[in-house]
């Protein structure tokens, strides 16, 4: 039986959680000697002087500080990238990608990553990565952290088994978990499962939180009790362990005598999490016309100028269509914010076919799109009946930074070459006769 999990509920909040009971200091952080001889450390997400709202940091009781390690050895890149890239590649052309075929060879979770696009800088703090991870094998002797960025997950095949300094975390199609930037973790397949794909947003930018909710009101969308942040958990073990960081866009490796996993309690507001996304509370029209997608974020990423976000996490669950007089589907837009989507189950609206799960698409500032031929001919004769539209879940990943695809993401052999011929079919009906 796979072994349940517990989880503390909300979103940010100051937590505190201890696997020993007393572990955890009372009325100070950095008491002159910590119970069960246990080391403090502090990890914060924030500058010291970010403004209350904004200040993120944890404080850590660890069996060894992270700073017992060996030095660190450039380990090259594998198939990650970084922006800036050496050869920026952005292309106002609409792209497309079949979804990446599983390995056969074993293959772990940092092997199995592949960068499909980058923007912003990572150096400056700005945009972001988008990586797609495909792998059948588990992280036994080796762990992970990212200093260049949070890495958000949205698994789309298999469950994982996320763990982390902070605890335990599983997550599958449907959720998603987000590893602040720095936390030191190891993935593996959850039990039952032998491989895994799915994509990350890897924000190089300030970390992601709810969006404000104007005129909604004080709930909707994503609500800060649905999220889960794992309780302590730790393990005691030595060993020749592992850990790779992803440092200024290049993978080092330090080499420890034991596991990084053993933080015995810690308390604070930066740590992962998991949201199932079906809780997402979905708002739309009850009256006509196609809402703009804004109204389902479920997380953003602010730039440093109000308004325009370096990311915001959108999806696009189940939910009823009653719009009347109104051409539902996605319209046919140009935007200023640059769009990479993926497909976690289901079909999209916007697409009759060849968006497929695990695949993705982008569509870059001012490059147009919208409903392929079939969808918009369908669609301006369907009975606008009420309608549910149950089996689709995509997401999209939009950045105010145009995308650069990788070379890697460009040459591959499943993306679709093809793709702007969806739109070939979209003739002429005008009629000057014809109101
Ligand atoms: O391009 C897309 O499919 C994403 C999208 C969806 C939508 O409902 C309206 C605008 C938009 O960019
Ligand atoms: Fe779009």
């Amino acid at each position: 039986m796979p072994q349940s999990l517990d989880y503390q509920s909300g979103f940010r909040n100051h937590f505190t959680t201890e696997a020993l009971p007393g572990a955890l200091p009372e009325g100070q952080n950095s008491p002159q000697q910590v119970a069960y001889g246990l080391y403090a450390e502090q990890l914060t997400g924030s500058a010291f002087t970010a403004p209350r709202s904004h200040n993120l940091r944890s404080w850590l009781y660890r069996i060894r500080p992270s700073v017992a390690q060996s030095a660190y050895l450039p380990l090259g890149e594998g198939s990650t990238a970084t922006a800036p890239l050496s050869k920026p590649a952005a292309d106002p052309n609409q792209m497309r990608w079949d979804p990446r075929p599983l390995p056969d060879a074993p293959t772990d979770f940092i092997d199995g990553l592949l960068t499909v696009a980058v923007n912003g800088d990572a150096g400056t703090q700005t945009g972001c990565g988008v990586h797609v991870y495909a792998f059948n094998q588990n992280m036994t002797e080796r762990f992970f952290y990212n200093a260049d960025g949070e890495m958000l997950i949205v698994p789309q095949l298999g469950s994982l088994r996320l763990r982390t300094e902070f605890g335990e975390i599983e997550a599958g199609n449907g959720e998603i978990a987000v590893i602040p930037r720095g936390i030191k973790f190891q993935v593996r397949l959850a039990e039952g499962h032998d491989t895994a794909r799915g994509y990350i947003c890897e924000n190089y930018g300030s970390p992601f939180e709810l969006p404000g909710l104007g005129p909604i009101g004080a709930n909707g969308l994503a609500n800060p009790r649905d999220f889960q942040t794992p309780v302590a958990t730790y393990e005691d073990i030595s060993g020749d362990f592992a850990l790779v960081a992803k440092f200024s866009g290049r993978l080092w490796v330090t080499q420890l005598d034991h596991s990084p996993l053993d933080v015995v309690a810690w308390h604070g507001n930066y740590a992962p999490y998991k949201y199932n996304l079906a809780n997402f509370n979905t708002i739309n029209t009850v009256s006509f016309d196609h809402p703009d997608p804004s109204i389902f974020t479920v997380l953003t990423s602010a730039s440093d100028t109000e308004g325009m976000a370096n990311i915001d996490f959108v999806i696009f669950p189940p939910r009823w269509m009653v719009a009347e007089k109104t051409f539902r589907p996605p319209y046919f837009h140009r935007n200023l914010m640059s769009e990479f989507m993926g497909l976690i189950h289901g079909e999209y609206d916007a697409k009759a076919e060849g968006f497929l799960p695990g695949g993705a698409s982008l569509h870059n500032c001012m490059s147009p799109h919208g409903p392929d031929a079939n969808t918009f001919e369908k669609a301006s004769e369907a009975e606008l009946e009420p309608q549910y539209q149950a089996a689709t879940l995509a997401f999209m990943f939009e950045s105010r930074y145009a995308f650069q695809p990788t070379e890697t993401a460009l040459s591959a052999d499943f993306r679709q070459r093809d793709y702007v011929d969806v739109w070939q079919g979209l003739k002429s009906h005008f009629s000057p006769d014809k109101r």
